[in-house]
């Protein structure tokens, strides 16, 4: 090491001392602030209650207006005090030093989760990671740059760019970029064991990642990414930047996650936090479905359907999910929907001997246009209502409910449809081409692929409650949403909107939408795509590929060991033992992914009946557990583990296209290593693993570990 890299480590250790002291100092004064307002409002408390009965209401009101701002201003203290907890762990993970041209010197920005300011001189010593310096470190190496300033933009030169690592208030080490340290310590970032939640990655976010971050633009943006690219947590960071840039309009009660299920909700609800921004609310399609159909029927759920297709694919059933899935099916739809006020027959309403003729209902059927069919109803029969009663008052009778309710009866007879499901039915009933697309499953339970359909025809027929409130909207796993689900979600949020996920991971290949599917159900989306997957090493990554290929695929250079398949007489003894080997190991997340859930239920009986400690998860579960877990591909989803088994990885099981999505979807959750088991005849999804360089096969005939205690 030379004198003037030691130097230089010598001035970075004093700088990271003296920004330590300063957050301490920072720290010190924040707690002696939060106690003492804590003492204050406790004061004001009792002197409100002490002298509650000498106070008018004006005082009364003022003084809880007074506490209630104290409360305000000690919450934002308590904020400030987390964040400076927090910047003391770490306070900056990167520097870039930038010359403006025209200025004497290069200027110093440290980057780190949040800003700091210095407290007495209010120079900026910590910049946010969202500020627009920031995006001089995520996007450019060393030479011309630019970034954005209050005054317009600023040109210059990146004459140093540097990484750290901080941990626990110490430099564990530092690089220059000239030194190609985003890779390095990309590197040490992505061979690190997996947390049970998934984590900010602020500190080495990858340039095209940060064009997706980045995006202040787009109203609706697209992002299709290969897996472990990064999407979710892109677009978590994402809708932090957006909460930053826009802290004045947008905040975190206006943004919304849809999420595939709670256990992925669960999974990354610490990501935000980390990022010093609130919680967002979340929903998911099953919400959605029950919220409009508890009332209407019963229904079944997606999970419901994607465990049927596991066990059978019933060609008929595919058949009627294709016909729905798709952006022409919707516009069918629409075009029965529009046509069913053609089928009004407008007639004389009348009521406690008052009537309204036939021409006078039909101009005010016309008068409504504007709404959809059933609220245009209700519009009509509220008119009449009113004209009918102020008559009938006016003469000195009485009008009663009863009457209303006759009003309402007649106007609806004159529409041969009483509902939205009648409406929904009838569409099937009026084409002979779509009469057999809907088959309920028994009397009162559709199909799933009836559910979002349903629900839409009762949108477009009736005015429902939005989420108006909602100014951005997060769908992840967008390849597993139809049409229709997209114009379900058109109508109930009009706002912003990050849609995400990959063609290659869906669930349900009947009903799958492609991304260029879905642009065309938002033509002016900006699209963008990330190919460069982080999760797996390359091993893992290049058998995956061969499962199910994705050309543009690019995979992280980061080497492991191969993908091991072993051929076994006793499968759950041979899991028991590499369970074993994983206990040994510095691996902590173990992932036993199962095609269906009956499977990992199966599995779990049999590890747990040694004593083996293991989180089963199923579609009830609401939280990711840590250690061992054992789910199903389709809950696994988005998940992701330091190390997986796929049991039952034989032909009778992984035996169509279903089932290959299925055990892609399984393989591409392990970062460092994969394992497949079998007993019966190998899949044929994976015979490219004969090829010694793709993976080891091996017999295991006896039952290693059966002795477990
Ligand atoms: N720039 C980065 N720096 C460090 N880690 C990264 C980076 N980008 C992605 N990762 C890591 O890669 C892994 C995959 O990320 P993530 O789950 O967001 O990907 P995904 O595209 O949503 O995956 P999938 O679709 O397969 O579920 C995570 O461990 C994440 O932390």
């Amino acid at each position: 090491m030379t004198d003037a890299r030691t130097s230089d480590e010598e001035q970075e250790h004093h700088y990271l001392a003296e920004t330590l002291n300063l957050l301490g100092k920072e720290r010190e004064r924040l707690s002696a602030d939060i106690d003492k307002a804590a003492d204050d409002i406790d004061a004001r408390k009792k002197h409100l209650w002490d002298n509650l009965r000498d106070m008018d209401f004006a005082e009364k009101a003022n003084y809880r207006g007074e506490v209630d701002l104290s409360i305000k201003m000690t919450e934002h203290a308590q904020l400030l005090h987390k964040r400076v907890e927090k910047l003391l762990q770490s306070p900056y993970f990167g520097r870039v030093d930038f010359h403006t041209d025209g200025e004497s010197d290069a200027a110093t920005h440290y980057i780190g989760v949040h800003n700091f300011s210095h407290p007495e001189t209010q120079e900026i010593v910590i910049h946010d990671w969202r500020a627009p310096v920031s995006s001089l470190f995520y996007d450019y190496e060393t030479g011309r740059a630019c970034y954005e300033t209050p005054k317009g933009t600023a040109h210059g030169d990146i004459t140093r760019k540097r990484q750290y690592k901080i941990s626990g208030g110490r430099l564990e080490y530092m690089f220059d970029s000239a030194l190609n340290i985003g890779d390095e310590i990309l590197q040490r970032e992505l061979g690190q064991s997996a947390d049970d939640r998934m984590k900010n990655i602020v500190a080495t976010i990858q340039r095209e990642q940060n064009a997706v971050i980045r995006n202040d633009t787009a109203d609706v943006l697209i992002l299709q990414g290969v897996a472990g690219s990064g999407k979710t947590s892109i677009a978590l960071h994402r809708v932090a930047f957006l909460l930053y840039r826009f802290k004045d309009t947008l905040s975190s009660d206006n943004v919304m996650i849809l999420s595939p299920n709670k256990v992925f909700g669960d999974y990354i609800a610490d990501v935000l936090p980390e990022l010093g921004e609130e919680r967002v609310a979340e929903i998911d399609f099953d919400r959605i479905a029950s919220r409009f159909l508890d009332k209407v029927t019963g229904y079944e759920t997606f999970s419901e359907q994607v465990v049927n297709l596991l066990d059978r694919v019933d060609d008929a059933a595919a058949e009627r999910m294709r016909f729905k899935a798709t952006p022409e099916f919707v516009a069918r739809l629409d075009e029965w929907i529009a046509s069913i006020s053609g089928e009004f027959t407008p007639a004389e309403i009348a009521q406690k001997s008052k009537r309204l003729s036939e021409d006078w209902v039909a101009d005010a059927f016309e008068d409504a246009r504007a709404m959809p069919i059933f609220t245009r109803l209700d519009h009509v029969a509220d008119t009449a209502v009113h004209l009918l009663k102020n008559e009938v008052r006016d003469r000195g009778g009485k009008w009663s409910a009863a009457d209303t309710s006759g009003v309402r009866k007649q106007v609806r007879a004159m529409l041969p449809y009483k509902d939205a499901f009648a409406v929904y039915k009838a569409f099937y009933e009026a084409d002979d081409n779509r009469r057999t697309m809907f088959k309920p499953l028994g009397k009162k339970k559709i199909e799933y692929s009836d559910v979002f359909p349903l629900i839409y025809t009762m949108i477009r027929t009736a005015r429902q409650e939005t989420f108006g409130h909602i100014r951005h909207l997060l769908v992840d796993e967008m390849q597993d949403y139809t049409a229709v689900q997209y114009a379900v979600l058109r109508e109930l949020f009009s706002c912003q909107m990050t849609i995400l996920g990959d063609s290659n991971q869906s669930v349900n290949p009947f009903s799958s939408s492609s991304l260029a599917t879905i642009h065309g159900i938002f033509p002016d989306a900006d699209c963008l795509e990330l190919c460069k997957s982080y999760r797996s090493t390359a091993e893992i990554t290049e058998f995956a590929q061969n499962i199910s290929r994705n050309d543009k695929l690019v995979p992280i250079e980061r080497r492991g060991s191969l993908p091991q398949i072993v051929a076994c007489d006793d499968q759950h003894a041979e899991i028991l033992d590499i369970i074993e080997r994983h206990g040994r190991s510095d691996f902590r997340s173990l992932g036993i992914i199962c095609k269906t859930i009956a499977q990992a239920e199966a599995v779990h009986r049999a590890v747990t009946e040694v004593g083996v400690e293991a989180t089963l998860l199923d579609y009830d579960s609401t939280t990711f557990g840590s250690g061992i877990v054992i789910t199903s591909a389709h809950i696994s989803k988005g998940l992701e583990f330091d190390r997986v088994i796929v049991p039952d990885a034989d032909e009778d099981n992984y035996g169509n296209e279903m089932d290959k999505c299925m055990l892609y979807i399984a393989c591409t959750r392990a970062m460092h290593e994969l394992h497949l088991t079998h007993e019966r005849r190998l899949s044929d999804f994976l015979s490219f693993a004969a090829d010694p360089d793709v993976a080891t096969v091996t017999r295991q005939s006896t039952s290693p570990a059966l002795s477990r205690a």
